[in-house]
C-alpha cells in the first residue's frame, strides 16, 4: 500500500518509518509563525510565563506584524508595539512589520520548505502547502506548548484528492478553480483532512496561483491544502538558494484516499461566491444584476503579482465605473516594488484604483478600505461572512482578480470574457 504526502510528511515529522491516517502522534515543528492578531500578546505571553520556560528555538519562529499595520488607531498601534518587542525579547531575529499579508511574506522569504512542517496562529497557514509543507492553523493556547516544547501532537489527517485536468480557458484563474471545487465539496466536507490538488492543470500552474489554491483550502474545513513536489515547486525554491530535490513529496499511485473529485479545466467558467458562504458558488454571469460599490484586489490569496498583472491587463487604457472604488493592495511590499517598477501599479492606478499599503486591513474590515452599512463589495479575498469586510448589513462576492477588475469596469458583477 503507497503513502499520501501528509502521510510521509507526518512520518518524518514523528520518527517514524510509517505512519497512516487517523494515527495520533508526536510531531517535530519545523517553523512556528505567528500574527499580531493572535500571536504572542493573546494566551503565548501568560502562558510562557506561568511556565516559566522560554522560545525553544528562536531561529525556528517568525512572527509578522500584518493585521494591524499600518495601525488605523492607538489601539492597533499598541498591539504592533507590543509584538515587535516581543520578538526582540525572545531573541526572534525573523520579525517583520509593514511587509504584508503573513502568508506571502513567509513564502518569499524562503521560510517554508517542502516536506516541513509549519504551525501558524492564523487559519490560512495551510497556505504553505503549495510548497508541499504541511502547514495548519493552530490556536494560540497550542502555539504556547509549541513554543516551549518544539512539538505538537496532531491526528494524521485523510485525504480528499482533488484533480483538475485539462487547459483553463482565458482569465478563469486558480481562484475560480478554487471557488469550483470548495463549491463542490463544501464549506465543512473537508473537516480534518487534507485537500490535496492534482492533475495535469495544477501541474501548470505557477507557484502564485497554487498559493491561493492551498490558501482556501481551510474554507472547505480541511486542515491542511497540498500540492506535490514537482519542477514549479523546485524553481520557486531556487530564488532562495535551495537548490537540494524532494521529488519524493507526491502520494504514491496506490495511496489511500478518502473521497476523490474529478473535474475538467476547458468547462469552467468564471466563479463567484455568494454571500455569505464560501461555498455558495455559482457562475459570475448568473450574478450581472448586482450592482457594486466596492472592488477590492488583494489579500495573501489575491493580490499576488500574478493577480495585480492579469488585472492590469484587463484594466490598461480603461477606466472603472463612476462611484465605484477600487482599492487594490499587493500582497506584500517585494510584490508592490516589483508591480512599482513594472509599471503594473501605474496602470491600475490611471484606471481609476486607490493603491494601499501591503496588508490585511480591508481584508476583514479593520482598516483602509472597511464597508458602510449596505454596501456591496466584489473581492478577491477568501472569506465572505457576514461583517467580514465590515458593517455586518454589507455583503461580499469573492471572485478571481480578473472577474473583479471586470466588475470594477461596468459597476455590477461581471465576467471578465465579456470586457
Ligand atoms: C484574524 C485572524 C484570526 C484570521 C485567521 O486566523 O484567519 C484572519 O487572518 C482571517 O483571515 O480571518
Ligand atoms: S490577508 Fe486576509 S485572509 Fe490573509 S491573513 Fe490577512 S486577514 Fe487573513
Amino acid at each position: 500500500m503507497g503513502y499520501t504526502i501528509s502521510e510521509k510528511i507526518m512520518a518524518r515529522a514523528s520518527g517514524n518509518e510509517h505512519v497512516h491516517a487517523d494515527d495520533i502522534l508526536w510531531v517535530d515543528i519545523d517553523r512556528a509563525m505567528m500574527d499580531d492578531v493572535l500571536g504572542p500578546r493573546l494566551e503565548i505571553d501568560d502562558r510562557l510565563r506561568e511556565m516559566g520556560v522560554d522560545v525553544w528555538d528562536p531561529d525556528k519562529v517568525v512572527i509578522i506584524s500584518d493585521h494591524y499595520t499600518p495601525p488605523a488607531n492607538l489601539h492597533q498601534a499598541n498591539i504592533v508595539k507590543f509584538t515587535r518587542e516581543w520578538a526582540k525579547e525572545h531573541g526572534i531575529s525573523r520579525y517583520y512589520e509593514f511587509a504584508g499579508p503573513c502568508h506571502q511574506v513567509m513564502v518569499e522569504h524562503g521560510h517554508v520548505l517542502p516536506g516541513s512542517v509549519v504551525v501558524g496562529t492564523d487559519s490560512h497557514t495551510c497556505t504553505y502547502g503549495a510548497l508541499a509543507a504541511f502547514a495548519t492553523g493552530v490556536g494560540s493556547t497550542e502555539m504556547a506548548g509549541v513554543l516551549a516544547t518544539g512539538q505538537t501532537w496532531m491526528k494524521v489527517p485523510q485525504t480528499i484528492r482533488v484533480t483538475w485536468n485539462g487547459e483553463l480557458p482565458e482569465r478563469v484563474m486558480a481562484k475560480d478553480v478554487s471557488l469550483k471545487t470548495i463549491g463542490a465539496v463544501g464549506h465543512s466536507g473537508a473537516t480534518y483532512k487534507t485537500l490535496e490538488y492534482a492533475g495535469d492543470t495544477i501541474q501548470r500552474m505557477m507557484m502564485d496561483e497554487r498559493l491561493c489554491l492551498t490558501n482556501m483550502a481551510v474554507e472547505a474545513g480541511a486542515k491542511a491544502g497540498i500540492v506535490g513536489y514537482d519542477d514549479v515547486t523546485a524553481e520557486y525554491l531556487a530564488r532562495f538558494g535551495v537548490s537540494q530535490r524532494y521529488d519524493h513529496l507526491n502520494s504514491d499511485p496506490d495511496a489511500v484516499f478518502c473521497a476523490e473529485y474529478a473535474f475538467k479545466a476547458g468547462e469552467l467558467a468564471p466563479q463567484v461566491a455568494c454571500p455569505h458562504e464560501v461555498d455558495h458558488v455559482c457562475e459570475a454571469a448568473e450574478q450581472s444584476g448586482v450592482e457594486i460599490h466596492q472592488a477590492y484586489i488583494g489579500s495573501c490569496t489575491g493580490g499576488r503579482y500574478h493577480d495585480l498583472k492579469m488585472a492590469a491587463e484587463l484594466l490598461r487604457g480603461r477606466k472603472i465605473a463612476p462611484g465605484l472604488r477600487l482599492l487594490v493592495s499587493p500582497a506584500s511590499r517585494e510584490i508592490y516594488n516589483q508591480c512599482l517598477r513594472e509599471g503594473i501599479l501605474e496602470v491600475l492606478a490611471e484606471a481609476g484604483a486607490t493603491v494601499l499599503a501591503s496588508s490585511c486591513g480591508a481584508c476583514l474590515g479593520i482598516h483602509s478600505g472597511t464597508l458602510a452599512d449596505g454596501e456591496m463589495c466584489i473581492s478577491t479575498t477568501n472569506r465572505n461572512f457576514i461583517g467580514r469586510m465590515g458593517s455586518k448589513t454589507s455583503s461580499v462576492y469573492l471572485a478571481s482578480p480578473v472577474t473583479v477588475a471586470a466588475s470594477a469596469l461596468t459597476g455590477h458583477i461581471t465576467d471578465p470574457r465579456e470586457i
